[in-house]
């Protein structure tokens, strides 16, 4: 049988504090990438906008609810092998709650530069190199 090679599509948020720094997610034990540091999202679900998904994922995972008015666009980045999958990275400025990892794991704010020093998924390098070009 052939292959599925259409890719999975995962969205993602750097959320910024408004003094240089962003969110990031290190992930738990027992999920793919356990350990290593991401911006937090995950999957959009069939039927939804990748928008729509953003806000979804980061409350999901974080307790925060996202101002959709201050959702702007980042970049992307796109894997290739058996479990392809498209990153949309989004940058957010405003939210309302308190951060809570719901779904495990640890968050953190760190400055671009701690970002490029963390331990990364392969895509989350180049999120965090396109974020960098745009922001830093
Ligand atoms: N959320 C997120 N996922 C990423 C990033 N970079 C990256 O390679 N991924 C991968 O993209 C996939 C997203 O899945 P997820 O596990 O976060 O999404 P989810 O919560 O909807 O999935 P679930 O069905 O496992 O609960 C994982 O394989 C994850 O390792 C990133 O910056 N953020």
């Amino acid at each position: 049988m052939e292959k599925n090679l259409t890719p999975t599509l995962v969205v993602a948020a750097a959320l910024a504090d408004g003094q240089g720094r962003w969110l990031m997610h290190r992930r738990p034990e027992g999920k793919d990438h356990a350990g290593l540091w991401e911006f937090p999202g995950g999957k959009v679900e069939s039927g939804e906008t990748p928008e729509k998904a953003v806000v979804r994922e980061i409350e999901e995972e974080a307790g925060l609810l996202l101002d959709r008015d201050c959702i702007g666009e980042a970049g992307f980045a796109t894997s290739g092998g058996d479990r392809p999958i498209v990153i949309l990275l989004y940058t957010a400025t405003k939210w309302t709650g308190e951060i809570e990892a719901r779904e495990g794991g640890l968050f953190g704010w760190f400055s671009l530069e701690q970002i490029s020093g963390l331990s990364k998924p392969p895509l989350d390098i180049e999120l965090a190199r396109q974020l960098s070009e745009k922001e830093g």
